[in-house]
């Protein structure tokens, strides 16, 4: 990577602002989901020992700009604490008189967590005052929240601006591992897309065919294609307005000689529940009432084929509703057959699908699990990531 990382900066003694990202889930003030402050504890960690004065500042849900108690990272500061293994202030503002005075009294190696970023209507407007008011708490600036670096906030953007900016380990290795796979492939490369909808995954699929030699498709989007190919799908999921832009994509993996793989059966219901009655029908027998909410026992098996013979495959979406039983085992099926795959470097695209290894129990046969959702998959499209571009070059 092109860009400083906190080794590149002496931080000795000195305020660091380290942007990290704590969204992580809760469930009435508990953390389900601890991912994510793990992912972050090398560049604290690494702050520590070198003696910087640690202030990190996160996100935590979409609190719109308004104070939200439920929103409030004391629990985050709590857990990191015990991972830590000593004392994390909080400070119950993000930036301001309050937040100075704490951060005077901080001696080198002690770490400040400060209130949701997300309180402040101007974090998400990448307000210049507020990101000059980040600034003005610190010395230097480390970027290790990968998961928000697609959005240019005042914390992961704006602050930049003012403040020597580096990368934390975090941010270096998701950008490396996911970098290198990009661009300079080994093959065969698979890409798995999956999920509920083709409009969010239209950039990621155009980047890609440009890129894979296998391109398989599942999860609700998978039945927009379907219905191009001209099989009725009852139902299925269909974004009808897409329906032209999948045959097109078919079209464009013809000429670009990319094998594309999608369902040849799927797992039919009869409602949207885990009390439905289910059937496993070929993918031109869709009954009209039923829709499509698994792929089938045949299409796992073809995929696992094409999974096991790649030498790298890149994961975003389940292929299946697989938060209910019933149809998890489509998307089970794959996390197993990357769990299997020895001879493949496997990364999994955040979100939905790092969830599912992770309930799967698959987590550690994974070669890497991206700790970023949206960012990931706007890497995957080949965009720039605001909060990286912001960051001063090597
Ligand atoms: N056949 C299907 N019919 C309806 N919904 C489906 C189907 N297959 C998968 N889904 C749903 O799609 C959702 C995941 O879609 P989404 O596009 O959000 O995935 P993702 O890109 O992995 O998530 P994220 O945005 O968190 O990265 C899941 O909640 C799942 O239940
Ligand atoms: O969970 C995520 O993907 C990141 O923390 C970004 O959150 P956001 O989608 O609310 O910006």
């Amino acid at each position: 990577m092109n860009k400083k990382s906190v080794k590149d900066v002496d931080v000795k003694g000195k305020r660091v602002f380290c942007r990290v990202d704590f969204n992580v889930p809760m469930q009435d003030g508990k953390i389900t989901d601890e991912t994510r402050i793990r992912a972050a504890l090398p560049t604290i960690q690494y702050l520590i020992e070198q003696g910087a004065k640690v202030i990190l500042a996160s996100h935590l849900g979409r609190p719109k700009g308004k104070v939200v108690e439920e929103m409030r990272l004391t629990p985050v500061a709590v857990r990191l604490s015990e991972l830590l293994g000593k004392e994390v202030k909080k400070a119950d503002e993000g930036y301001g008189d309050s937040v100075k005075a704490l951060i005077d009294t901080m001696t080198e190696g002690e770490v400040l967590l400060l209130e949701n970023v997300r309180f402040y209507p101007g974090e998400e407007k990448n307000d210049a005052e507020l990101a000059k008011s980040f600034a003005e708490l610190a010395d230097v600036y480390v970027n290790d929240a990968f998961g928000a670096a697609h959005r240019a906030h005042a914390s992961t953007e704006g602050i930049a601006h003012h403040l020597p900016a580096v990368s934390g380990f975090l941010m270096q290795k998701e950008l490396d591992v996911l970098g290198k796979a990009l661009s300079n492939p080994e093959r065969p490369f698979t890409a798995i897309i999956g999920g509920a909808k083709v409009k969010d995954k239209i950039g990621v699929i155009e980047n890609l065919l440009e890129l894979v030699d296998n391109l398989i498709i599942g999860g609700g989007l998978a039945y927009t294609f379907v219905k191009a190919q001209g099989h009725e799908i009852g139902k299925s999921l269909l974004e009808e307005d897409k329906i032209d832009l999948a045959k097109s994509f078919m079209e464009k993996a013809k000429a670009k000689g990319v094998n594309f793989y999608m369902p040849v059966d799927a797992i039919v219901a009869d409602d949207f529940s885990a009390d439905a009655n289910t059937k496993v029908v070929a993918i031109e027998e869709i009954p009209a009432d039923w829709e499509a909410l698994d792929i089938g026992p045949k299409t796992a098996e073809i995929y696992r084929d094409v999974i096991q013979k790649s030498k790298l495959v890149i994961w975003n979406g389940p292929m299946g509703v697989f938060e209910i039983d019933k149809f998890a085992g489509g998307t089970k099926a794959v996390a197993q057959a990357l769990a299997d795959a020895e001879g493949a470097y496997s990364v999994i695209g955040g979100g939905d699908s790092a969830a599912a290894v992770e309930k799967f129990g698959l987590a550690d046969k994974m070669s890497h699990i991206s700790t970023g959702g949206g960012a990931s998959l706007e890497f995957m499209e080949g965009k720039a990531l605001p909060g990286v571009v912001a960051l001063n070059d090597k």
